[in-house]
């Protein structure tokens, strides 16, 4: 890792711009409420909590940025962190490039992290973001998974699925965000990888560039179906009674 890497800023770019088509019918994902507060708005606390980052880019979705723009200014957020927001594109790596394309000169690290993971606690984005100041150039929160995994052949719906292999489940890990990276780097995954990928770090692997796990949290999962928003507000709701408010 260069000099420039350890002292330069470290920024989160949060992709915020999909719709929620697996949450079923209403507003965009990230703006929806979790215990009275956009989703979005709980994500970008949970990245400005850390007191390493400095800028939090929000990728919008392509015709909400005003309206997102309005929520950030409305809701109480760190004096120390400053805010952008971009328009996203249609798919979840363009939204992240549309990003990227906003930092300034001097970003060196950057933090990416799904909206819909409104729920990381501090103590693993800072592991992240000292795991690339200590040299890693690709840094992935990770648990190990609770399933056996099988991997099948594709059927039409409804129909039975053959199964190819089982991978050894000890050596297998459920990926989560934010995941980190020497800016450069990552730049130059997203203007070489044109295949579609599920996240970043995939692309940092088609470069041939090194990838690392670092331990994720439980908090970390990401919203997706309708039984996560209930997970969720469970969570806040322990976190009010343990915080004894
Ligand atoms: N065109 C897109 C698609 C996704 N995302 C963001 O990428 C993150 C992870 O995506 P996912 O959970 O799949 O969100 P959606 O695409 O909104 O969900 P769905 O696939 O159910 O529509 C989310 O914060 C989402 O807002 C984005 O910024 N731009
Ligand atoms: C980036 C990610 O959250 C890592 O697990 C995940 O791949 C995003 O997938 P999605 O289908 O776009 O939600």
């Amino acid at each position: 890792m260069s000099e420039q890497t350890r002292t330069g800023r470290t920024a989160v770019v949060i992709p915020a711009a999909g719709r929620g088509v697996r949450l079923g019918p209403g507003a965009p994902k990230a703006l929806r409420a979790l215990n009275g507060t956009p989703m979005l708005i709980h994500a970008v606390r949970a990245m400005a909590a850390s007191r390493a980052v400095s800028l939090v880019v929000v990728v919008a979705p392509p015709d909400g940025a005003g309206e997102v723009k309005n929520l950030l200014d409305d809701h109480a957020l760190p004096e120390r962190t400053d805010y952008l927001v971009v328009p996203g594109g249609d798919t979840r790596q363009e939204s992240v490039r549309l990003g990227l394309e906003a930092l300034p000169e001097t970003v060196t690290t950057v933090l990416v992290h799904d909206a819909a993971r409104p729920l990381v606690p501090v103590d693993t984005v800072d592991a992240v973001i000292e795991a690339v100041r200590d040299g890693a150039v690709a840094v992935v929160p990770a648990l190990p998974l609770a399933d056996t995994v099988k991997q099948v052949e594709p059927r039409g719906k409804g129909e039975p699925e053959p199964v190819v292999a089982t991978p050894e489940r000890a050596r297998l890990r459920a990926v989560q965000t934010p995941q980190g990276f020497d800016r450069d780097v990552l730049v130059r995954a997203h203007e070489t990888v044109t295949d579609d990928v599920t996240d970043d770090a995939s692309m940092v692997e088609q470069l041939g560039a090194p990838v690392v796990v670092v331990p994720g949290h439980e908090e970390a999962f990401k919203v997706t179906r309708p039984l996560d928003l209930v997970l969720a507000e469970a969570v806040l709701a322990r976190r009010r009674a343990n915080d004894g408010f």
